[in-house]
């Protein structure tokens, strides 16, 4: 069985787990083996999680292709804490006999999974975007904030693997798809996890959204519009942010950009900022340093609007617009605004 960590949030599972599901779907099918979920912190109590939500989380691991779920609670693992929560996940990987553990790549997921990497022994590979052999194990993965693809052999007995945001479709099981996938309800299962005393050093004691939680919505966004120094000035933005709403995006900026204290440094993208996956990023005024470029080059398709038709930004870019920014999006922005009707 492979074991797949999975976020959720009340009834509703993260869509980058979605994500690592459909990976560990694929590789189940190559190996012939079963998917397991394992979903940590539901509560003081494993009766937190309220019989709906647990069905509907179920329905939808199902939905994915997975046979066993295990909600795992208890006052231990009530508040997020690495070390206890690799080990509840190394407790289900084990007890399934998993020879591989999968989870997206994200804060937590990289953090549980480095831990449980240690404990179960494990070659890990983080940012893993494809399967390239089943047996011995070979994934692609993204390096260098995704400008890099590395092909990595896993040869342990077990393997722990990240998935890299939005490298893969998050996609349901089709019938059939798997020898053990199949829509069933799952079995479910609700653990309460007593933590090793070792384990609880270092543990969450407060939870509160500042700021900083609009850095999820940077890094999930499906589309980003990058604003960089050529924008001008603080008061400059109010096309870029016209842009990011009708493109339903998120703004991201570079490093020039938050050091001259335009925009707050959550926002920053890069290596000293957030890596981002989106489907669409476009890159207005960035001239495309490298180290902007090593949190953007997982993209799918990079648009660049830029007034020097050499920057590097333009280069790495599969489309470019040559051009004064602040003339160029407003003329997007009406035809935007004039499609929508
Ligand atoms: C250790 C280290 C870590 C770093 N980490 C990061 C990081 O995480 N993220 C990051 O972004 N940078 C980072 N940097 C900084 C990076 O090297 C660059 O300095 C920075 O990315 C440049 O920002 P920029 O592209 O906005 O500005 P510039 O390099 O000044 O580029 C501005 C661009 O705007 C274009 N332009 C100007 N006016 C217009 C206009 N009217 N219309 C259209 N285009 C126009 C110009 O042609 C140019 O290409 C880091 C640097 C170091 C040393």
């Amino acid at each position: 069985m492979i074991t797949v960590l999975a976020e959720v949030d009340g009834a509703d599972v993260a869509e980058t787990s979605l994500e690592a599901l459909t990976f560990a779907r694929t590789l189940a099918g190559g190996r012939g083996t079963s998917l397991g979920v394992v979903v940590i912190g539901i509560g003081e109590t494993t009766d937190e999680i309220d019989d709906s939500a647990a069905d509907s989380l179920a329905r939808t691991f199902a939905d994915y292709g997975a046979t066993r779920v295990r909600f795992i609670g208890g006052p231990d693992v009530a508040a997020y804490c690495a070390a206890a929560y690799a080990a509840a996940l190394v407790d289900a990987a084990r007890q399934w006999q998993s020879d591989v553990v999968i989870a997206s790549g994200t804060p937590r997921g990289t953090e549980m999974l480095a831990h449980a990497a240690v404990r179960l022994d494990a070659v890990m590979a983080a940012n893993a975007v494809e399967t390239l052999s089943d047996d011995p194990l070979v994934v692609s993965r993204q390096v260098m904030g995704g400008s890099i693809l590395e092909d990595m052999r896993v040869d342990s007995p077990v393997a722990v693997l990240t998935v890299a945001g939005h490298a893969v479709e998050a996609a349901p099981a089709e019938r059939g798809e798997s020898s053990d996938s199949g829509r069933a309800a799952p079995e479910i299962e609700r653990v309460e996890h007593r933590a090793d005393p070792a384990d609880l050093v270092m543990a969450m004691q407060r939870l509160e959204p500042t700021e900083q939680a609009d850095t999820a919505a940077l890094t999930g966004a499906r589309v980003v519009v990058g604003a960089g120094r050529g924008v001008g000035g603080a008061d400059e933005f109010d096309d870029v942010l016209e842009l990011v709403d009708l493109l339903g995006g998120a703004l991201g900026v570079s490093r020039v950009v938050t050091n001259l204290g335009w925009r707050p440094h959550h926002e920053q993208v890069g290596q000293t900022g957030s890596r981002i996956s989106p489907d669409l990023y476009v890159a207005c005024g960035i001239s495309g340093a490298i180290q902007h470029l090593a949190g953007c080059s997982s993209a799918r398709t990079i648009v660049a609007i830029n007034s020097d038709a050499d920057a590097p930004m333009v280069t790495n870019a599969q489309y470019a617009v040559i051009g004064d920014l602040h003339e160029i999006i407003p003329a997007v922005n009406e035809e935007l605004r004039r499609r929508r009707g």
